[in-house]
């Protein structure tokens, strides 16, 4: 059917137009699937296909899971996204869950069609799986069957710049922050039994289980939303990084008695921001080149953790033989060197890294680890404060309102030193909670009776003057102890107000 230049075609006749030029292909199919040999078939096809389609006002695009070298990131990410558009027409669904997965993975079945609608726009997608190949049992050279899978995403032409520069780049990013909500952590150490003399480490993983959260972890609340901000201030400054010219990472030390949460913190870490963790013992590794090899093979939105950083990085020690000679150097490594390596090439070929150091003990730090800028952050852990208790109280026992042992508890909380480890451990005695909180309070008596009696045992021991000299010392630990809540109110609000500054 043909109209002249002069007439407008009317819808119906447009209509019309189309559905007899449709009848028209398959009429022609028909005929030339008898009559035309099979080579010459595809070209007329695709031709006709061609004239056909140039009419239709509806644009479609094609997107194949692969584009034959690697996996095509929009087919990945429509897969993803298209779970969350499943609507009552969705006749059939795929599901599925891998053992350590923490949802049930959903994905449409081939030929189910869904309708999006972006700013006003519908669009319509389609996934379609496409058997390529015949798989000939009788003859071995047969090409084996395969499948082809892509989706078809169609709507109206006059939407095409729209779709291509907003809609898929939306898409892009929802995939990613649903990918982010599925995704099983990672803890990634080193596996002596890989180290070989030529190979050097190699980082083994094994999921993170560890349960710790910012709810779940017993220390300073100030310090704590501190530190939430921190993080959060961290992972969306990408432009800020990039404007000011610094790489996109942020350091932070952890400093307290054992026991206090520093490891629980790191976890914390983890699970709340979605990164992997990487536990890099420093004490296994005698050469900057196999440090090197695995800090650059570190993946971007990730933690490294050096802990003990007094005990591992003893590191000029190592460079010496029993006897005193140097080693040859290339197999020193040292701290310098370990921080230069990590401010410089590794930031610069990285984002979105975070590192972590703990300690025992801070004091006994090199000076190049404290120095101003290093670490973004010292977190002080500390014993068990009474906000402390009462949040593992309510987290371990399922108290929430006030115990009539809490008054006694909060008394004894300021006079002794105990780790919200051994706190946990008491409270996890006894499912009755009168029975665990008098387990507590029993243990905290014992440990001031502990402190005192050690103090008048020395006495005998050490003279009136020794005595004199421990008893200041004891008074002194005892009013830092005291007063470590304020120091550490003090610094986190010095931290809110250095951040605050830089927002
Ligand atoms: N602040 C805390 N809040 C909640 N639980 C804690 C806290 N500190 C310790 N715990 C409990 O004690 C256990 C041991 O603590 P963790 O390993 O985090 O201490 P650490 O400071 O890393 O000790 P170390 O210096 O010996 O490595 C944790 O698994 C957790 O159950
Ligand atoms: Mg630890």
């Amino acid at each position: 059917m043909m109209f002249s230049t002069k007439e407008m075609p009317s819808p119906s006749s447009l209509f019309s137009a189309y559905a007899s030029m449709a009848a028209s292909l398959m009429l022609f199919r028909s005929m030339a699937n008898e009559l035309v040999p099979h080579p010459v078939r595809g070209y007329l096809y695709s031709t006709l296909s061609y004239i056909f389609k140039t009419h239709s006002p509806m644009l479609t695009l094609v997107i194949e899971e692969s584009n034959g070298i690697s996996r095509n990131q929009v087919y990945d990410a429509a897969e993803i996204y298209l779970c969350t558009k499943i609507s009552p027409n969705t006749h059939r669904l795929k599901i599925s869950k891998s053992p350590k997965g923490k949802n049930l993975t959903i994905r449409l079945e081939k030929g189910e069609k869904l309708v999006d609608f972006y700013e006003g726009v519908e669009l319509k997608w389609r996934f379609i799986c496409a058997e390529s190949g015949q798989n000939n049992p009788n003859d071995p050279f047969s090409p084996p069957r395969s499948e082809k899978r892509f989706f078809e995403l169609t709507f109206h032409k006059k939407h095409k710049d729209k779709i291509m520069d907003c809609y898929v780049p939306y898409v892009l990013e929802k995939a990613k922050a649903l990918k982010d909500e599925e995704r099983v952590l990672k803890m990634y150490t080193l596996n002596n039994s890989h180290h070989h003399p030529y190979n050097g480490f190699k980082w083994d993983s094994i999921n993170l289980e560890h349960p710790s959260t910012f709810e779940t972890l017993a220390m300073d609340l100030e310090l704590k939303n501190a530190v939430i901000e921190d993080l959060d201030r961290f992972v969306k400054r990408k432009e800020f990084y990039k404007k000011v010219g610094r790489a996109w990472k942020r350091g932070y030390l952890l400093y307290g008695p054992p026991g206090t949460g520093k490891s629980s913190l790191v976890a914390a870490m983890a699970n709340h921001l979605n990164f992997d963790v990487y536990d890099l013992q420093l004490a296994n590794i005698f050469r900057d080149s196999d440090l090197r090899k695995l800090l650059l093979a570190t993946a971007n939105r990730s933690i490294l953790v050096i802990e003990d950083i007094d005990c591992s990085v003893d590191l000029p020690d190592r460079i010496r033989h029993g006897d005193g000679r140097k080693q040859v150097p290339d197999v020193q490594l040292t701290l310098s060197g370990l921080l230069n390596f990590i401010d410089g090439l590794w930031s610069s070929c990285g984002d979105e890294r975070i590192i972590i150091f703990t300690t025992n003990h801070k004091e006994r730090l090199d000076p190049a680890l404290l120095r101003p800028g290093r670490m973004d952050m010292h977190i002080h852990m500390s014993y068990c404060t009474y906000h402390g208790f009462q949040l593992l109280a309510s987290n371990y026992l399922g108290i929430s309102s006030h115990h009539h042992l809490y008054d006694e508890i909060e008394g004894l909380l300021k006079e002794t030193e105990v780790t919200p480890a051994q706190v946990a451990e008491e409270l996890m005695k006894s499912e009755d909670v009168d029975v665990a909180l008098e387990g507590l309070v029993k243990l905290l008596k014992r440990k001031k009776m502990e402190g005192d009696e050690y103090e008048g045992e020395d006495e005998k021991k050490i003279g009136p003057q020794g005595a004199k000299r421990q008893k200041t010392e004891s008074k002194q630990r005892k009013s830092v102890r005291n007063n470590w809540k304020n120091n550490t109110k003090r610094s986190s609000k010095r931290l809110s107000a250095k951040a605050n500054h830089y927002a």
